[in-house]
């Protein structure tokens, strides 16, 4: 069969099976390790007998709901492949703008200046620390998912150092000036996709009964672990969690300019807390040189 046709068969049975049709051509690309320039150069090819094997056996997989990412083995992620496995969450591409808005918003940062909880495949802590240059703290619960961001801090080079623990618990008082994190925030009884719900780790999706536990919980001991010039605090959140996310934030923080970004789908992702003064932490560098 040639691998055009193969491709529209199979992305025909996974829309049949209300599963997500690119991941057919994911896969394809996978198995005969091109890219997607290379997939189009051998669209007329005739599949060779092994690959139209690899590719069954993996598809199999698909049509029954495991993620492509879990058969590849890595998820890209700010332009950076991360290992990924049923330990970890597979970083999304609505994360990206949490990195790209934290990038854009601190300066001056050094060593140790950054925290993130629940780390993960390690996907903010490691792609701040290669963005920005600096060692970088991250926390989770879980040791499986450490273990992965480990591996993944090592092949990417990136100098992230990794507590394993409850929270902002294991960071000592007072060292923190910018804190992010993608806390579990789905609602304990909300129903998920069994591609997620059933090979994603429930660890790092539920938040409790209404999904916004790890928000009141992080926002409380913040005053602890944040220094005097503190400079953000930036979650990812829920599309509905925006106003009270941000209210939590404004109780804590009265001093602090609080705001709501949305994704590109236009829904909210990102609540943030930015110490007063410094919003515009770029400009107002570029300023203070001149
Ligand atoms: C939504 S995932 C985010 C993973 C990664 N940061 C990302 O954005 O792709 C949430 C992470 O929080 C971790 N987690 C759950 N409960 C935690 C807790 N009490 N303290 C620290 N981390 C926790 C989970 O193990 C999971 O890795």
């Amino acid at each position: 069969m040639r691998i055009a046709a193969k491709l529209k068969q199979a992305e025909r049975e996974l829309e049949a099976a209300n599963r997500d049709a690119s991941m057919a051509e994911w896969w394809l690309m996978h198995v005969l390790d091109v890219d997607r320039t290379g997939l189009l150069i051998r669209l007329s090819d005739e599949l060779t007998t092994d690959e139209a094997k690899s590719f069954d056996a993996g598809f199999e997989r698909l049509l029954a709901g495991e993620p492509v990412q879990h058969l590849i083995g890595h998820a890209p992620f700010y332009g950076r492949m991360f290992e990924v496995n049923r330990d970890v969450l597979i970083p999304r591409p609505e994360t990206e703008e949490l990195i790209e808005w934290v990038v854009e918003h601190v300066h001056n940062v050094s060593d140790d200046d950054i925290v993130d909880i629940g780390t993960g495949s390690g996907a903010i802590a490691i792609t701040l620390s290669l963005e920005l240059g600096v060692r970088v703290k991250t926390v989770d619960i879980s040791r499986e998912a450490i273990a992965v961001a480990e591996r993944n801090a090592a092949a990417l080079g990136a100098d992230v150092s990794f507590y394993e623990g409850d929270c902002l618990a294991p960071i000592a008082d007072d060292s923190i000036r910018i804190l992010v994190s993608n806390p579990p925030y789905i609602e304990a009884d909300e129903l998920l996709d069994e591609t997620v719900a059933g090979y994603e780790p429930h660890l790092a999706l539920f938040g409790g009964a209404d999904g916004l536990d790890f928000y009141r919980t992080i926002i409380a001991d913040s005053m602890r672990v944040l220094c005097a010039d503190w400079q953000l605090i930036a979650f990812e959140i829920g599309y509905n969690q925006g106003q009270v996310v941000k209210s939590y934030l404004s109780e804590r923080y009265p001093e602090a300019e609080t705001g709501i970004l949305k994704d590109i789908n236009g829904k909210d992702r990102i609540v943030y807390a930015v110490r007063e003064g410094i919003a515009h932490g770029n400009e107002m560098d570029q300023a203070d040189r001149s």
